[in-house]
């Protein structure tokens, strides 16, 4: 069955990676797989890397040894194919000086038109994540919990396959934690596959746990 066999399918290799900043190895070695329709968070004490595997999964960051690769290709953000795969919310976006929020979503849609029938329909992730409420205010005059939730809404607007997010429940109130936990389940269940750094046992909640800590090298 086509749906079946989509299961299955890795999207995601991290093959005895090793990564680090200049001569400071954080991440001595760590292999890791994920499926299309799999969710994995990466949990562990601040400090651990969680980040930074997230940074090389989404390119930002060379392995020093390893190899990570989606859908079978080497990470390349050059790439047209990976950029049209990946999406990612690592760090805070970079704001459109003198754009509204729903503005920023208008962008995101228009570059990334046909959006396919099979995808959030427009307007649906600003209504479920609450954007509509703050809809004409620029990100500057937005609370931290609000900016995080256009965020959400601009990363999971954009039809991907592996979904990158960095700590997504910063700033949520428990509602909005619901919220993208159930959004991620409707992400894996079109097919998707998602990689998240997350402490947060509400939005990890269906998700396979990898716990990083500074002895996992030794196993
Ligand atoms: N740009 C950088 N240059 C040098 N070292 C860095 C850089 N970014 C992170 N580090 C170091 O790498 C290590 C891992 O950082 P990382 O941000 O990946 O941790 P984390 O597990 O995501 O932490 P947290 O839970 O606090 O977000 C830390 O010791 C940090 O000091």
């Amino acid at each position: 069955m086509l749906a079946g066999a989509l299961y299955t399918r890795r999207v995601l290799t991290i093959d005895q990676v090793k990564i680090g900043y200049g001569d400071r190895v954080v991440i001595e070695e760590l292999s890791l797989d994920v499926a299309a329709g799999e969710g994995v968070a990466l949990r562990g004490p601040n400090g651990i890397g969680k980040s930074t595997v997230l940074r090389c999964v989404a390119g930002l960051l060379e392995p020093a040894g390893g190899a990570v690769r989606v859908d079978g290709e080497p990470v390349d953000e050059r790439r047209g194919s990976f950029r049209r795969t990946v999406a990612a919310l690592l760090d805070p976006p970079a704001w459109y000086p003198g754009l509204s929020a729903q503005e920023h979503l208008s962008l995101v849609r228009l570059a990334n038109a046909p959006v396919g029938a099979d995808w959030f329909a427009e307007g649906e992730l600003a209504e479920r994540l609450g954007v509509t409420g703050f809809a004409d205010a620029g990100p500057g005059s937005l609370s931290s919990g609000q900016r995080q939730r256009l965020a959400l809404a601009m990363v999971l607007d954009r039809p991907s396959r592996l979904l990158l997010l960095d700590e997504p429940e910063r700033h949520l109130d428990r509602e909005g934690r619901e919220t993208v936990a159930m959004l991620i389940g409707e992400y894996l269940g079109r097919g998707g596959a998602a990689l998240l750094a997350s402490h947060d046992p509400t939005v990890t909640a269906g998700c396979e746990i990898i716990e990083l800590s500074t002895d996992w090298a030794d196993e």
